[in-house]
C-alpha cells in the first residue's frame, strides 16, 4: 500500500487554510501506487486528491511535472489539474513532504483492455503528445538507453537468479541498442508510463491520463512504443495484433508517423521491453519481500523482449506502412 507518510487531520486542515477549498470533511490514504503517498481528499467544496511525493521523485522535476498536467489540462486534455492556494502555489509542503492537491478524475482503469481502449489509449496519447508541444519546460529521460547499462549493472550480476542465461542476453541487447538506437527520431514531452492503470474509463470512454512522474522529453515513437507493449499482450504472453492494430491507428489518426519512426517500431519496442524489464529487475533482486511494493515480475517483460526481437518488419504490429504514415488508419 502506498502511504508513507502519515498526516495529520489538523496537520491537514492547516494545509487547507492556504487554499479556497472549503474545510476538511475527511481524507483516507489510496492503497494503489507505489512511488507517492495518495489521499482521498472531501472538503466541503469538493472530492480531491492529495499528493505527499515521496523520496524516489526528485524535488527538482516537480515543477515540470505539475507544471506539464496545468498545460495539457489546459489545452483540453483529460489529466489531473493541479489547485493553486491563494497565493498562486501549486506545490506546497505538508508532514516534511512536497504536497499538491488535484482536481479527482471519474473513473476506473480497466483489467481487460478490448480494442477499442487500445484505439482510446492511442488517441489519447497522441493528443498528449500534440498538446505538450508548446509546453517551456523540459526533463531528459533519467531512464533513456544509455542509463540501462548503469542500472543493469546495479543488479551487480545477478540477473541469472531471474533465469539462467539472462545476464549474457541482457549484455547483447544493450551492445546491440548502444549501436544502433534511433535517437534521432521526433523528439517531444512523452508520458513515458501510460500503462493500464493509468488511464481511466468511465461507461466505456476514455476519462482521464494519470501518473505524470516519468514524463520527460524523449522520442514520441519511444512512448508509443511503451504504451503498445504494455496494452497489447495477453495474460499468456501473446501479442494480440487486433489490439496493436487499433492502439497505432489510434495514434496515427491523430499523429502520423514518419516513415523512419514506423519502420524503427521493432527497435523501440524491443527498447521499451528492456527498461520495464531492468527497472523491475532491479525491484525484484533488491526491494525487501516485506516491504510496501509489490514487485512485478521482470519475466514478463523478458517475454515482450523476445517477442519484439523476433519482429522483422514493423508490419508485424498490424498495420502497413501507407495506412499509419498518412493517418489514414
Ligand atoms: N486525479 C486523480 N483522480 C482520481 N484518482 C486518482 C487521481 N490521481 C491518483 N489517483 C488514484 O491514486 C492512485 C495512485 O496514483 P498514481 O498512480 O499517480 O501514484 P504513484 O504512487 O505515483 O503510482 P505509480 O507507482 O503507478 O507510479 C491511482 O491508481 C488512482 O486510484
Ligand atoms: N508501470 C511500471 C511500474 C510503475 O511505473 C511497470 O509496470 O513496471
Amino acid at each position: 500500500m502506498a502511504v508513507y507518510t502519515d498526516v495529520t487531520e489538523p496537520q491537514l486542515a492547516e494545509f487547507l487554510d492556504r487554499y479556497d477549498l472549503g474545510s476538511l470533511s475527511s481524507y483516507k490514504g489510496i492503497a494503489e501506487g507505489v512511488e507517492n503517498s495518495n489521499f482521498l481528499l472531501r472538503t466541503t467544496g469538493g472530492t480531491y486528491i492529495l499528493t505527499l511525493y515521496e523520496k524516489r521523485v526528485n524535488r527538482g522535476d516537480l515543477p515540470f511535472f505539475v507544471g506539464l498536467m496545468e498545460h495539457l489540462a489546459g489545452r483540453g486534455l483529460s489529466c489531473p489539474l493541479p489547485v493553486h492556494d491563494r497565493d498562486g502555489n501549486a506545490l506546497g509542503e505538508l508532514s516534511g513532504r512536497p504536497a499538491a492537491i488535484f482536481t479527482f478524475l471519474d473513473g476506473m482503469w480497466t483489467r481487460r483492455p478490448s480494442p477499442e481502449h487500445c484505439r482510446a489509449v492511442g488517441v489519447a496519447l497522441a493528443r498528449m503528445h500534440e498538446s505538450a508541444r508548446d509546453f517551456p519546460l523540459t526533463r531528459p529521460n533519467g531512464l533513456a538507453p544509455p542509463d540501462w547499462r548503469p542500472l543493469y549493472e546495479s543488479c551487480a550480476g545477478r540477473a541469472d537468479e531471474v533465469e539462467p542465461g539472462l545476464s549474457a542476453e541482457i549484455e547483447a541487447e544493450l551492445a546491440d541498442f548502444e549501436a544502433n538506437w534511433p535517437g534521432h527520431l521526433p523528439k517531444g514531452v512523452i508520458h513515458a508510463d501510460l500503462f493500464p492503470d493509468n488511464v481511466f474509463f468511465l461507461a466505456g470512454e476514455l476519462s482521464g491520463l494519470i501518473d505524470f512522474y516519468f514524463a520527460c522529453n524523449d522520442l514520441l515513437a519511444y512512448d508509443l512504443a511503451i504504451t503498445l507493449s504494455a496494452w497489447c499482450f495477453e495474460q499468456d504472453g501473446s501479442y494480440n495484433v487486433t489490439k496493436g492494430r487499433a492502439l497505432i491507428a489510434g495514434y496515427a489518426s491523430v499523429r502520423p508517423l514518419d516513415e523512419a519512426e514506423y519502420e524503427n517500431l521493432p527497435m523501440l519496442c524491443r527498447g521499451a521491453a528492456m527498461r520495464f524489464m531492468l527497472t523491475r529487475l532491479y525491484d525484484w533482486l533488491n526491494v525487501p519481500d516485506d516491504s510496501f511494493v509489490t514487485k512485478k515480475d521482470p519475466r514478463e517483460y523478458l517475454k515482450k523482449l523476445r517477442f519484439h526481437r523476433g519482429v522483422r518488419e514493423a508490419s508485424e504490429y498490424g498495420l502497413e506502412k501507407a495506412a499509419v504514415t498518412k493517418g489514414m488508419a
